[in-house]
């Protein structure tokens, strides 16, 4: 479990997160919700390490991070896998080879025959187990995800970090990707943080969410209780996704959404 205790972040005189505290739980994929500058990517950011909140603490499973020894510090690092938004794949490397590259940094003691099936084995777990020698331009933007994942599960990573793993996609190949997030997660025991502002990821996969609005922890609970929640700021938000809007339009006209989705992955 990560626990965010009052962590404030000012830039210049203007404060961007306003005292959040909150948990992200074990084995769960956890979203953190919220409209455009709400201050998502700040809050990751200050997990994990890449700023410094000016007030607050963070403690992966009961070790405190902020503030701590180097050593200790580091040591949960090597724990954290990251998916970017971008996939951030190094353009120069085929599929394989990105995988292998934290393995590379993290677990320098793998023998090159270990690596070479820890990485089958990722890309298989992902549905690209024929893509190895593929470079990343050769690749489509679900298939640069799913990279992406592969590489960030590769060193058996305990926390999964994902800053909008749907940005750029199609929403059917959406879907796909935060169902294998969801899987691995489940699967394999992750404390997953996914930053997004997609309401089908929350319907899908949100396991426990927390809404921010302007720097501020205003709902946390779990996919059911979401279209429930009396807070005015969350239901404005909610209900200014159109496909909530037309969905609630079809249950009020007394009809049903069926929905299908296909498995077709490597061409996605
Ligand atoms: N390094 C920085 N220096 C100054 N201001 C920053 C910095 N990083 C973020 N901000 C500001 O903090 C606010 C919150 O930004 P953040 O990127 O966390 O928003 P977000 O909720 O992730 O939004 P989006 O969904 O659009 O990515 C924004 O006003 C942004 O301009």
């Amino acid at each position: 479990m990560i626990e965010v205790h009052n962590v404030h972040k000012n830039f210049g005189d203007t404060p961007i997160l306003r005292g959040i505290t909150c948990t992200f739980e074990t084995g769960k994929c956890n979203l953190v919700l919220g409209g455009s500058g709400t201050g998502k990517s700040v809050l990751l950011k200050c997990i994990v390490g890449l700023l410094k909140p000016d007030i607050g603490s963070i403690t992966f499973d009961g070790t405190i991070f902020t503030n701590n020894k180097i050593e200790i510090r580091q040591e949960i690092r090597k724990q954290i896998g990251m998916l970017f938004q971008a996939s951030a794949l190094f353009d120069s490397m085929n599929v394989f080879e990105n995988v292998e590259f934290p393995l590379q940094m993290l677990t320098p003691d793998m023998s090159k025959e270990e690596r070479r099936d820890r990485v089958e084995f990722c890309l298989k777990r992902v549905g690209l187990e024929n893509a190895g020698l593929k470079m990343p331009s050769e690749l489509s933007g679900g298939m640069k995800k799913r990279v992406g994942i592969a590489r960030a599960i590769a060193p058996n990573c305990t926390y999964l970090f994902c800053d909008e793993p749907n940005s750029g996609l199609d929403p059917l190949t959406s879907i796909k990707i935060d169902e294998l997030i969801y899987e691995i997660t489940h699967e394999y025991g992750i404390t997953t943080v996914i930053i997004t502002h997609d309401m089908n990821s929350v319907v899908e996969i949100g396991d426990h969410i927390v809404f921010l609005h302007k720097g501020l922890k205003l709902w946390d609970g779990t996919k059911d209780e979401i279209l429930n929640a009396q807070v005015p700021e969350l239901k404005d938000f909610i209900f200014s996704s159109s496909l909530v809007r037309a969905a609630k339009k079809v249950e009020q006209e007394g009809g049903t959404i069926e929905t299908s989705v296909g498995e077709p992955i490597q061409g996605e």
